[in-house]
């Protein structure tokens, strides 16, 4: 493993460099093996489970990691809480990929560190394996995220509800820099480390942008904003509850974190909330575009900052980039689902025909995946027109004829549908079914099979049949918690 840091070069404000607490018993349980070749990491390294054990319990620091809590603020549930940071989690260091691109190796569940507040510093097997199968199945579908590189057994428990085995789970993302890394500079006035950490995230994410360029704050967060953007169409495009986009799980990259309360939604209906905590629904499926904007209005405050040293001339720059995210999103969510629906562009006047399909499902409680996947299938087989005719009524009629009336042809039509349209996703009663066999069992083959579905899910393999079922009660029961 060859580690390349440059997180560790900031200064100490950033973070506490602290090392992961031992454990008892490392046992690896999930290693990624492609994710592992993409790093580069040894063969060696990747044969020896208990090398890896070791590693990726923190019970053993590889050469080069320079073990480390990072400091961060954030807004949950709106409100402000300055002292957050990583109270269970250890970045190790940077790796370079075959692509050349730098990405973060980051434990959680490692031990307390500076930022633990309350909390024990740990993890549980049950969300540390819920993170390695989510983030696993939402690169595969094709979204922005962090991702999973193992899950190893530490051989204690963890004290929740109820007394849970503990793991680990090593986290690879683009960087761990969010929304509330600037706030908790912003919130102590440190205006020096916010344009540290500024040009720090110019440079790693967004380096076409000139340093030295005097709008380059603007420019930056035109930049984060677009990759929230992109990263909210595309959680909308495959059906994904993020359950919990407080400031402190908003990635400035773009890509998801913190797969804690997340689920997938059955049912089409805007309002789909799982979180047993988000009573008041701020985190439903439909209330996600406005999340982003109004995290990316946080960001923008920290920003103000260094915009001008006079707040209302910096206001009036930065305002109407947070304004022009609506109509921005606006177009890139009909885009979305005009491509799921065969269609190269959208026009504004077909908006409304969209919004139909979407009112349809919603009021008589369709599977969206299923729905979808559907009307793709629908495009060469007549009995399934059948059934969405029936469905549907003459939505569906009028979308054949819409789909005629564009030069193209009905195979262009299912190429872009097939590639938009799932086939499979993590559905939450099979997660938690994988879950609760893996509990009974211990045997990891389990969760292999499941992966090895969710790793392909365009396409029909021999098993995908087994998890696509839709939940019963269309999940109006099911609940997520956070993991923690
Ligand atoms: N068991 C724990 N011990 C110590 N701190 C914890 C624990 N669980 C959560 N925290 C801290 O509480 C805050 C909010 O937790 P949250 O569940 O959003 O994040 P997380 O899942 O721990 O980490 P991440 O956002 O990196 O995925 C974070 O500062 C986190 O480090
Ligand atoms: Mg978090």
């Amino acid at each position: 493993m060859k580690f390349s840091n440059t997180y560790s070069q900031l200064d100490s404000a950033f973070y506490q460099r602290i090392a992961p607490t031992k454990v008892a018993a490392p046992q690896l349980l999930l290693w990624n093996k492609n994710l592992a070749q993409s790093l580069l990491i040894d063969e060696q390294i990747t044969n020896n489970h208990n090398l890896l054990a070791q590693y990726f319990s923190g019970n053993q620091i590889p050469d080069g990691a320079e073990p480390m809590a990072l400091a961060y603020s954030g807004h949950q549930f709106g409100h402000f809480n300055p002292n957050l940071g990583d109270g269970r989690a250890h970045l190790l260091g940077e790796i370079i990929d075959n692509d050349n691109k730098r990405f973060d190796i980051q434990l959680k569940g490692s031990g307390p560190t500076q930022f633990s507040r309350q909390g024990d510093g740990r993890c549980a097997i049950g969300p540390a394996v819920r993170e390695y199968i989510m983030s696993e199945a939402m690169f595969a579908l094709g979204v922005p995220t962090s991702r999973c590189l193992s899950v190893v057994i530490t051989g204690e428990p963890v004290y929740r509800e109820q007394v849970m085995p503990g793991a680990v789970v090593t986290r690879v993302a683009s960087s761990h820099i969010r929304v509330g890394t600037f706030q908790y500079f912003a919130a102590k006035g440190d205006l020096e480390s916010l344009n540290t950490l500024t040009d720090y995230t110019i440079n790693r994410h967004f380096s076409h942008i000139d340093i030295n360029a005097e709008d380059k704050i603007e420019q930056f967060l035109v930049c984060a904003i677009d990759k929230q953007i992109e990263l909210i169409i595309a959680w909308m495009r495959v059906g994904f509850i993020h359950g919990v986009m407080n400031t402190d799980n908003t990635a400035i990259s773009g890509e998801t974190i913190d797969f804690g309360p997340c689920a997938m939604m059955s049912h089409y209906h805007s309002g789909t909330v799982f979180s047993s905590i988000d009573k008041q629904g701020r985190y439903a499926f439909g209330n996600q575009p406005h999340i982003a904007q109004w995290n990316m209005a946080r960001l923008a405050e920290c920003l103000l900052l260094l915009v001008d040293s006079n707040q209302e001339k910096a206001l009036e720059k930065i305002e109407p980039l947070i304004i022009a995210f609506n109509a921005k999103f606006e177009t890139a969510y009909f885009t979305m689902l005009a491509n799921k629906l065969g269609l190269n562009e959208v026009a504004k006047k077909d908006h409304q025909f969209i919004n139909e399909l979407l009112e349809l499902m919603q009021k008589q409680q369709l599977d969206y995946t299923s729905t979808f996947a559907k009307l793709t299938d629908s495009l060469t087989d007549t009995d399934i027109q059948d059934t969405l005719k029936q469905q549907l009524g003459d939505w569906y009629a009028n979308w054949l004829t819409m789909l005629a009336s564009k030069n193209q042809s009905a195979q262009t039509a299912k190429t872009l549908m097939a590639k938009n349209n799932p086939l499979v996703i993590p559905r939450n009663h099979h997660v938690e079914a994988i879950l609760a066999e893996y509990e009974t069992s211990g045997q990891s083959t389990v969760i292999d099979d499941f992966l090895e579905v969710l790793r392909s899910p365009y396409e029909q393999l021999k098993r995908t049949s087994q998890f696509q079922d839709e939940p019963k009660d269309g999940d109006h029961q099911y609940r997520t918690f956070c993991g923690t």
